[in-house]
């Protein structure tokens, strides 16, 4: 299927190269613009065949799916370079959380659906986020999701629930992240283990928990308790975190939502309401 690009950064380049991995695309049937033309041109280096537009307009032009992976304050240009080239036989797939289903069925007469990406979909694992504006028919909405679900597992969320279900998707690998980072720094800094080795640990034990929890039939709180054995070690370690950590994570979800809706406001400025 001919599929579009708008933007070949961290997530559009992510994409790309995940559904040539899956072997979902061909190059041959990519076609991508970025406004720095050097990054797309590296893709089309590394993957003969795809092909480099020379406007955002031509990607709409010969495409039938177009992902659009730019950021919030970019998609007024964007959307009025293409909004005379589209057509209802097209889906236009935005992949920002805080750009409206219905602003941009305001503004484009195609078939519009939200996908929010996550970086683990670079290794085709983790979840894609979907949501599906009106106008998409039973057979686009089947071909998004057979698309998609080479590179992930695609799960259909409410619009009104996309920020918690981007954060625990999409920033959650940044957050473990974060924590590993400071859990190999520590154990090297307390006890002179080998960063190396500190490292491969942790990874390991990040893949084993995830397949427990996804395959094991284990919930975090059943996981928990059957590693925290009564009067052990863990349960030491968990005390600390219980109370260092405490609101923590109510605070992260109240930041995360502050600034989304700060971000929201700045898009309903520049882009049409949605009809009501
Ligand atoms: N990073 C992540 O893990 C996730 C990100 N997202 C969302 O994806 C979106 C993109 O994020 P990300 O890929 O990280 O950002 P990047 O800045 O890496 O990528 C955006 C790309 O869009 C290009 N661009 C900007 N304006 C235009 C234009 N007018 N025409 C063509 N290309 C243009 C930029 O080009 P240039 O090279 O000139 O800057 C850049 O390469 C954001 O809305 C983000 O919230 C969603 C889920 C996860
Ligand atoms: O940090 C961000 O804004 C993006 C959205 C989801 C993940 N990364």
């Amino acid at each position: 299927m001919n599929t579009g690009f708008i933007g070949t950064g961290s997530m559009g380049s992510m994409l790309i190269e995940a559904f040539l991995r899956s072997e979902a695309l061909l190059p041959q049937e990519i076609t991508a613009f970025n406004r720095t033309s050097a990054k797309a041109e590296q893709l089309a280096q590394r993957y003969p065949g795809l092909r480099i537009a020379r406007s955002n307009k031509e990607v709409v032009l010969e495409s039938e799916i177009v992902f659009l992976c730019i950021k919030p304050m970019e998609y007024k240009k964007v959307l009025d370079e293409i909004r005379d080239f589209t057509d209802p036989s097209q889906i236009v797939v935005s992949i920002t959380s805080p750009v409206m289903l219905g602003q941009l069925e305001q503004l484009l007469n195609c078939q519009i659906a939200k996908v929010i990406p996550s970086i683990t979909n670079f290794t085709l694992g983790g979840a894609l986020l979907c949501m599906f504006g009106e106008r998409v028919s039973a057979a686009g909405r089947d071909d998004l999701l057979t698309l998609l679900a080479n590179i992930g597992q695609p799960i259909e969320i409410e619009e009104k629930l996309t920020r918690v279900s981007s954060d625990i998707s999409s920033c959650g690998p940044a957050f473990l992240a974060y924590f590993l980072e400071h859990f190999i720094r520590a154990s090297v800094e307390e006890t002179g283990i080998n960063e190396q080795q500190a490292s491969a640990l942790a990874a390991q034990m990040l893949v084993g928990t995830g397949k427990l929890l996804t395959e094991g039939g284990f919930t975090p709180e059943t996981l928990r308790q059957r590693v925290s054995v009564p009067g052990g070690i863990t349960a030491e370690g968990l005390r600390l975190m219980e109370k260092e950590l405490k609101d923590m994570f109510n605070q992260l979800f109240r930041i995360t939502h502050a600034k989304y809706d700060e971000d929201v406001a700045k898009v309903a400025s520049l882009l049409p309401r949605p009809a009501e």
